[in-house]
């Protein structure tokens, strides 16, 4: 059995941020699929979808996920819309378990306003158009095994510690020992 842990959520949630830190407190291997993308490529996310376009960025995102999925013990922090495809949902499905990181508007834009590293906002209205993902996209995110509220009081480790809390809780085989 496969025991990935997967974190999925919009844009500034934290996935990066918690993936590397569950990486270091559970001692497994950490990918983040936009870092594995970009190395592949030796190309930053803006430059892939500035030459080669989204369709093109979300086939390697395909790719890149079954990739590090098949490692069997990894965390993985995906990128936020990869969770949207259900071929990337029902891979993950057979290869561990799938934790939303559920985060405000208002935190997630405080958190990506000043970066220009997401081609989705680069639009008139960012923040509008964060907030249209974010409602669109919200009850396809509920549909992950395990629910975390990533609040913006929570330091990166105390929301760390309410995956494992929640993994522990819903899904313990996921944290046995090999
Ligand atoms: N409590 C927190 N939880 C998660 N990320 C935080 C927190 N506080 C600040 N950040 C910062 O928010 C930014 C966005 O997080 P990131 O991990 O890149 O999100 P994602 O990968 O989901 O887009 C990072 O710079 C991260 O360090
Ligand atoms: O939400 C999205 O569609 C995207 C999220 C980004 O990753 P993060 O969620 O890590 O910012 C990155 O994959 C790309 O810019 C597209
Ligand atoms: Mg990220």
């Amino acid at each position: 059995m496969r025991r990935n842990i997967v974190l999925v959520g919009m844009m500034g949630a934290g996935k990066t941020a918690i993936g590397a830190e569950l990486s270091r407190r559970l001692g497994r291997p950490f990918w983040d699929t936009d870092a594995e993308i970009e190395r592949a490529a030796a190309m930053t996310i803006p430059e892939i979808f500035a030459r080669d376009g989204e369709e093109f960025f979300r086939a390697r995102e395909t790719e890149v996920l079954a990739r590090v999925l098949a490692g069997g013990d990894s965390i993985v922090s995906t990128g936020g819309g990869s969770w949207m495809r259900e071929a990337n949902r029902s891979r993950i499905a057979g290869n561990g378990v799938s934790v939303w990181l559920d985060c405000d508007a208002e935190t997630l834009w405080q958190r990506v306003r000043s970066r220009p590293t997401r081609p989705l906002l680069q639009t008139a209205d960012p923040r509008g158009t964060l907030e249209r993902l974010l409602a669109e996209r919200s009850p396809v995110y509920a549909l992950a095994d395990i629910h975390v509220r990533a609040l913006r009081k929570d330091a990166v480790e105390e929301t760390a510690t309410q995956v494992i809390a929640a993994i522990q809780d819903r899904q313990p085989i996921i944290l046995e020992a090999k």
